[in-house]
């Protein structure tokens, strides 16, 4: 019989485990929305060559990662969408991935919009 925090841990690490909308809420993702299963944020880039440069680093970081954003790039902005497809929901990579977008734009000077 596994130990229940064993059992929970290997849960909460589980790329493939769905997440319960409270630990989404409780990540911590100031700059992101939580909607239609999927995570959502809008990057105030306010130009397309800024807007680029932070989809360049964004794509840097998921190809590290093997797991990818779907990203609309315009003029004044940049658009992310963060779902596990393989899941069909948000998981503890779409987390990670949501963090390290934010320190993207954040090093970038970039703030997020709703
Ligand atoms: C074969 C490749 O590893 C898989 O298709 C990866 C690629 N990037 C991915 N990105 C996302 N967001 N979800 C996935 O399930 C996923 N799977």
């Amino acid at each position: 019989m596994r130990p229940h925090r064993a059992a929970q841990d290997g849960d909460m690490s589980d790329p493939k485990h769905l997440l319960p909308d409270a630990d989404i809420a409780a990540a911590g993702l100031d700059d992101w929305r939580h909607a239609d299963g999927a995570l959502h944020a809008r990057y105030a880039s306010g130009d397309f060559a800024a807007g680029l440069e932070l989809v360049n680093r964004i794509g840097e970081s998921a190809e590290a990662a093997d797991h990818h954003p779907d990203i609309t790039l315009t003029y004044p902005a940049v658009e992310v969408t963060l779902s596990s497809h393989d899941a069909g929901g948000v998981t503890a990579r779409d987390i990670r991935m949501a963090r390290a977008i934010s320190e993207h734009a954040s090093a970038l000077g970039i703030a997020a919009k709703s």
